[in-house]
């Protein structure tokens, strides 16, 4: 089976429920409806779980809005689109399970145990199977992890990533701590969109929170991004109430002067971190804050695949958005897919633990013959 060949039944996996994959796929999505966050409270309207029998009208509302907007995009045929009608375009490629943080709202504070290194890809299978997906459609690339930086061969990755025909964004998401130095070579390696994660303007805060140091080189490398020319530049921001809430306002402020996209995200739970409901700030709230102190705060016209909810503000340069994970799901507008490190392929965040997911080495075992490689 050639390369091309491989990437079409790929995508007529997707398409169909037929093959034993999709069918496995399904399994995982329809898993999200047990282990989604929304159980945990009744935010939102009765039925809107995505998966599962609760097929919601808020759903379909979704998926109506997004098969319009790929007809205007782009025409994905029927590769990589799922039984809801969801066009997934956007691969999250994480690069490395390893990290030089340890964000209390991510991991334990002794990390998370390690694959061995036999086992995780390496950066000429990682491209071989980006290749795979962007033949099929994909044409948005997330570097993530793990911390992405922390990889090597990043630049070399980058470099081929975004060589690829038919790829139009290779973005990446950081916590920024080794970031400035690499990022004229990132730049130039093809990294087009950077995402920095920063919770705290507060230095023993930050200490606090990751558990390390590093606040200054953090801040460095969002202004670095900034001067290099990422526009926008996003900043992601987990807020945890009685912990970083009260600097909500301060960070709106950077946005009066510079050209960054402040993104304040709802705390959602994971294995291992200290998820707690009384410590989640709905985005409703946090936004009230933000109007009480800011004048015209003016909602823009987000894209139906979009995470966040996007608001300009009269005078700033820069914006503010809500990711809404906990009390007002995206699910409907869902575009994307997971590689881990490992060659694990999952395909929703809230899907199984990584290894009851669909082993990628299996599928392309079945999709190639060893000469492809
Ligand atoms: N529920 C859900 N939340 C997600 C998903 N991907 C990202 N997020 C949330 O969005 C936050 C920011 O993720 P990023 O890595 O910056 O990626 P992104 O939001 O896709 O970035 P853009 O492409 O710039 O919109 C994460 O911390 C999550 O809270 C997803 O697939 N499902
Ligand atoms: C898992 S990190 C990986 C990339 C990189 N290490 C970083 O921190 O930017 C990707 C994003 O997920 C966010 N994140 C991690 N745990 C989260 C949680 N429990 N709730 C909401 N967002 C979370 C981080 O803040 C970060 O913006
Ligand atoms: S959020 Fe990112 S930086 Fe923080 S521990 Fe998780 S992977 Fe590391
Ligand atoms: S938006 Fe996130 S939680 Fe919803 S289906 Fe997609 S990956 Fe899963």
């Amino acid at each position: 089976m050639t390369l091309r060949n491989a990437s079409n039944f790929l995508g007529q996996c997707f398409a169909s429920r037929r093959s034993d994959y999709t069918a496995r796929a399904l399994r995982f999505t329809s898993g999200y409806a047990t282990s989604s966050p929304l159980k945990f409270r009744d935010y939102g309207q009765p039925n809107s779980n995505c998966y599962g029998s609760g097929y919601s009208k808020q759903m379909t509302t979704s998926c109506a809005t997004l098969s319009q907007s790929i007809q205007e995009d782009q025409s994905p045929s029927n590769m990589l689109v799922d039984s809801f009608g969801r066009f997934h375009n956007y691969l999250r490629i994480s690069l490395t399970e390893r990290c030089n943080l340890r964000c209390q709202y991510c991991m334990p504070a002794d990390g998370v145990e390690l694959s061995q290194k036999s086992q995780l890809l390496t950066s000429a299978e990682i491209v071989r199977l980006a290749n795979l997906f962007v033949s099929s459609g994909v044409d948005k690339i997330r570097l993530t992890g793990g911390e992405p930086t922390l990889r090597k061969d990043i630049e070399e990755i980058c470099f081929q990533l975004s060589s690829l025909e038919g790829l139009k964004t290779l973005a990446m998401t950081t916590n920024g701590l080794v970031l400035t130095k690499k990022l004229p070579k990132l730049k130039e390696c093809g990294l087009s969109l950077l995402n920095i994660s920063l919770d705290t303007l507060v230095p023993a805060k930050f200490e606090f929170m990751t558990r390390r140091q590093g606040h200054e080189r953090v801040m460095e490398s969002i202004t670095a991004a900034v001067e290099h020319g990422f526009n926008p530049v996003k900043v992601n921001c987990v807020v945890m109430r009685g912990i970083n809430d009260d600097e909500i306002c301060d960070f709106v402020e950077l946005t009066r002067k510079r050209e960054i996209n402040i993104r304040f995200i709802e705390f959602m739970p994971f294995d291992g971190n200290v998820w707690n409901i009384k410590k989640l700030v709905p985005y409703t709230e946090i936004l009230d804050k933000v109007k009480q102190r800011f004048e015209g705060v003016r909602r823009l016209k987000d894209h139906p695949t979009d995470t966040a909810k996007n608001f300009s503000i009269d005078g700033h340069r820069g914006s503010v958005s809500f990711i809404t994970s906990m009390t007002e799901h995206f699910c409907g507008g869902c575009n994307r897919l997971r590689l881990l490190a490992d060659g694990n392929l999952k395909v929703c965040l809230f899907g199984p633990s990584e290894p009851e997911a669909v082993q990628l080495e299996l599928l392309i075992l079945e999709l190639l013959e060893p000469e492809s490689w």
